[in-house]
């Protein structure tokens, strides 16, 4: 059972959708929160209209340099304790495999994949002196079955909750809990945000994606799996929340719906 009152957690994503509802949850749970995404100026005005704002701090880092990112983290952190980080800063994708340029391919995988491993990197050494910690990733339900338009997403996301199990098998002896969390659908910034074939942001929303459940609702589901130390949690409704399960039990007609729908 991992607490979060009095924790300090490291979050990434803080900025906008699934990380903003999850800094307000746990501020409001006590916890001590490390503030990432790019622009500081906004994580500060964020930390600001927290509950608690004092024990909070921002780390603003661009995951799209990973090397980069990561020594800034290890040097602002040095002296810091870290109980949990959350792994949430994420970017996707919408584009067809034939059409999209082999520069947003990388590009996704730096920021959904080597990102997590940098930023892992840094808190493990802290968690194994501790004796204890608990590193979670929001990875999704792409990261199980693919679909159109995602298959550099998907492919980062396969990646990370394969790299999730292994570090689950090797973090077990040191007492750090290894959590990954696959949303479904959920209404935020990651349709707008996400890539095209030439890198360019989409700039508009899915109609699936705004038909999915709230940020608030996924924020509150990704607290529950952590506090239950769940190696990985579903997170979601309908058929993009069944998918694994059917995938698993009936891959044919995964197959078929996947290459039926549009997206
Ligand atoms: N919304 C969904 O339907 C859905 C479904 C499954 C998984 N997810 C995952 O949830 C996580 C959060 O996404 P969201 O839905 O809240 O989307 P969002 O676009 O609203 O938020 C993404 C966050 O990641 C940060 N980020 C993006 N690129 C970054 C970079 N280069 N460096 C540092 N930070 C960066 C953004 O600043 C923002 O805070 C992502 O990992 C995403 O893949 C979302």
């Amino acid at each position: 059972m991992t607490a979060i009152k009095d924790k300090t957690i490291w979050l990434t994503g803080a900025s906008s959708g699934i990380g903003l509802a999850l800094a307000q949850q746990l501020a409001d749970a006590g916890a001590a929160l490390i503030l990432t995404s790019r622009r500081e100026q906004q994580l500060e005005e964020l930390r600001q209209a927290l509950p608690n704002s004092d024990k909070h701090r921002v780390l603003a880092l661009d995951l799209s340099q990973p090397e980069t990112a990561q020594a800034a983290a290890e040097q602002a952190l040095a002296d810091t304790r870290v109980d949990i980080l959350i792994n949430n800063a994420g970017v996707s994708q919408r584009s067809k495999a034939l059409d999209t340029d082999l520069s947003v391919y990388r590009q996704l995988m730096e920021i959904d994949y080597f990102g997590v491993v940098a930023l892992n990197q840094v808190v493990m050494p802290k968690m194994i002196e501790q004796g204890s910690g608990h590193i979670v990733t929001v990875a999704s339900v792409a990261g199980k079955v693919g679909s159109k338009l995602r298959s550099g997403y998907s492919g980062a996301k396969f990646a990370v909750v394969g790299y999730m199990d292994c570090l689950r098998a090797e973090m077990a002896e040191h007492n750090v809990q290894v959590t990954s969390i696959l949303p479904g659908f959920v209404n935020t910034q990651i349709a707008i945000n996400a890539l095209q074939a030439d890198g360019k942001q989409q700039g508009h929303n899915d109609p699936e994606i705004e038909q999915g459940i709230s940020a608030d609702e996924c924020a509150a589901g990704i607290i529950q799996a952590i506090q239950a130390d769940k190696a990985e949690a579903i997170i979601g409704k309908g058929l993009s929340a069944l998918a694994p399960t059917l995938k698993r039990f009936f891959p044919g007609l995964v197959r078929r719906i996947t290459a039926k729908r549009e997206g």
